[in-house]
């Protein structure tokens, strides 16, 4: 035992030195970067206690005494903010930077390896399978399902009866019944109640998460799992998983029935048109934003990838199916799908599509509701599309949403979903702001949030100002300088699906009601748990608006 413990001291010297030493590279490129101080062995660690809001404070506060390039060290643990789009060209457009950080591996009991985590040939070939799914011919035969399911929650929100209420907690179940009825394909009529608690279950799953992102202590599994926060989090997946297996469960039974789901693949576009539609696209496939005839689906101008390679032409030729059949019907074929990992799949596209543009919708509400000016225009707008008619939204009409699109990209620029992205650097990489190197091993964060509040690319950027999207304004803005949805070969792939659905749910709201805030946005609380949100809740008043024609049942 002497032996033993004569011989443990020296060894962990030892170890120390050598783990030391074969960390120089990363420390001598990492002293040149900007930051702030840091206290021995833990290092800015102190800068991520207390409350969710108090650690998105403190890290958007410290931020401002640095410009593009901000370390911090987190224990042993080097974390690299970005905020120039040059930079954050670099990594989002590379071939080469597509791993995710190690942090996303607490949502692996969650999310499994599912899009979101995978990478290497698993993400790549699911990745190829997936972004189908979402293409525009898909997207359009949901319209209807996003009538139906926008005014089935106006319905709820009228019974209110203009009480301040938490629109948040609404738009989370109406995007997940959303999603179970488009993506999943399952009938409202077999829903119930699960949708609902699924929603709350990911809320509190995602609070336990983003706890072990800021505490360090957190970070071992053996740990973690001594806290109250493990058995938590194994009763909150219960509730999230028995969600999903019912969906694939059901789905595979309508299959045994016989029952597919094959979209019909619209001709939206005439034979003649084909032609000319091919045209234009070469023409502008190098100039201009991936628009469909004026559709901005959230990707800075001129910005492509897989999701935009062939919307607008070659409709009818392909089967086009939605995203769970045609999981269902690839594992048949004998694709590369197994079992566990179309659930995977499934819990990914669930989370990452409801709570998402659950936060997306509330915050456009609350901006409504404060900017009343703006809202006056955006109403204007509908009622020259819809004529004070209360009929169901078209995708022809959606096209003609711009100034509504613009307050949801203002929405998006100012309070981005998804507020940071971070990746894990396999090489080192030179940065194009300055003399700067981020050495290999580190973790890379693209700041969005910062990013998007550049005084030098948007002018008075804390002002809530839709102009900030006028097509002469982002003509000119650099790529990368708005990236709600990410950008490049790791992008959003539902982010044509997020801006056509928020585009029915959101005119179908305010066709209906006249939104009011009682809170300004100086009194927004926000936390970062995962997905932006405010602390003190989405609190809103709605009151019907007047004339207004009758309204159609929800079916
Ligand atoms: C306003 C709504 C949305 C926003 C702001 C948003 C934003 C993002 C961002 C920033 C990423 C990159 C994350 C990262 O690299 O860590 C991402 C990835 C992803 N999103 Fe979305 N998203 C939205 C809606 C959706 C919807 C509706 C779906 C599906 C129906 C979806 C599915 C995905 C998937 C599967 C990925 C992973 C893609 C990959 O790594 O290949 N998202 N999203």
């Amino acid at each position: 035992m002497t032996v033993f413990f004569s011989l443990l001291l020296p060894a962990i010297v030892l170890w120390y030195i050598y783990w030391k030493l074969s960390r120089r590279h990363m420390y001598n490129l990492a002293d040149k970067l900007p930051g702030p101080n840091g206290l021995p062995f833990i290092g800015n660690a102190l800068d991520l206690t207390g409350t969710s809001h108090t650690v998105f404070k403190t890290i958007v506060e410290k931020g401002k005494d640095f410009n593009r390039v901000i370390k911090l060290w987190v224990g042993p643990k080097l974390i690299v903010f970005l905020v120039d789009p040059r930079d954050i060209e670099l990594v989002l457009s590379s071939q080469v930077y597509l791993e995710k950080s190690p942090e996303y591996r607490f949502f692996r009991p969650w999310l499994g390896n599912g899009l979101l985590i995978s990478s290497g040939q698993k993400w790549r070939a699911h990745r190829k399978l997936i972004a189908p799914t979402f293409h525009l011919n898909v997207l359009k035969s949901f319209i209807e399902l996003f009538n139906d399911n926008s005014r089935l929650v106006c319905k709820k929100m009228k019974a209110l009866n203009g009480k301040t209420f938490d629109c948040h907690d609404y738009m989370s179940e109406c995007t997940v019944e959303t999603l179970l009825e488009t993506a999943m394909g399952v009938s409202r009529k077999t829903q119930d109640q699960s949708g609902f608690d699924y929603a709350m279950a990911v809320m509190k799953m995602c609070d336990i998460l983003h706890l072990r992102h800021t505490k360090i202590w957190l970070y071992p599994d053996i740990l973690f799992n001594l806290t109250k926060y493990a058995t938590a989090q194994v009763k909150l997946l219960d509730v999230i998983h028995s969600l999903t297996k019912k969906v694939i469960r059901n789905k595979k039974e309508a299959f045994a029935k016989g029952t597919r789901g094959t979209l019909a693949t619209p001709e939206f576009i005439k034979p003649e048109e084909k032609e000319q539609k091919k045209e234009e696209v070469k023409k502008t496939s190098t100039t201009t934003a991936p628009t469909l005839e004026g559709m901005n689906f959230g990707q800075a101008a001129g910005l492509k990838d897989d999701l935009d390679f062939d919307d607008g032409m070659d409709v009818g030729e392909k089967k086009r199916l939605a995203f769970l059949d045609l999981l269902l019907e690839s594992a048949e074929n004998g694709a590369v799908i197994s079992d566990q990992e179309i659930k995977e799949q499934v819990d990914t596209i669930m989370f990452e599509g409801h709570d998402t543009t659950a936060a997306a919708s509330s915050f456009f509400l609350s901006m409504m509701g404060i900017h009343q000016d703006i809202q006056t225009k955006v109403v204007e707008e509908l009622d020259q599309i819809f004529g004070g008619s209360d009929r169901p939204c078209t995708f022809q009409d959606t096209l003609e949403m711009k100034y509504l699109e613009r307050c949801m990209m203002e929405t998006l620029r100012m309070y981005p979903p998804v507020p940071i992205i971070a990746r894990h650097m396999k090489h080192d990489l030179k940065l194009a702001s300055g003399d700067y190197s981020i050495p290999k091993g580190a973790t890379v964060v693209v700041a969005t949030y910062k990013l998007h509040r550049l005084e030098s690319i948007y002018p008075n950027p804390d002002k809530f100002n839709p102009d900030n999207f006028l097509p002469e304004k982002t003509a000119n803005r650099h790529y990368y300088a708005f990236v709600p949805f990410s950008a490049g070969p790791r992008s959003c792939v539902g982010r044509k699906y997020a801006m056509l659905k928020l585009k029915v749910i959101l005119s179908t709201i305010l066709r209906n009601f006249r939104v009011i805030s009682d809170l300004g946005e100086e009194d927004f609380r926000l936390q970062a748990d995962i997905i932006l949100k405010r602390e003190e809740g989405f609190q809103i008043r709605l009151e019907p608006r007047k004339p207004r024609a009758k309204q159609a049942p929800a079916s």
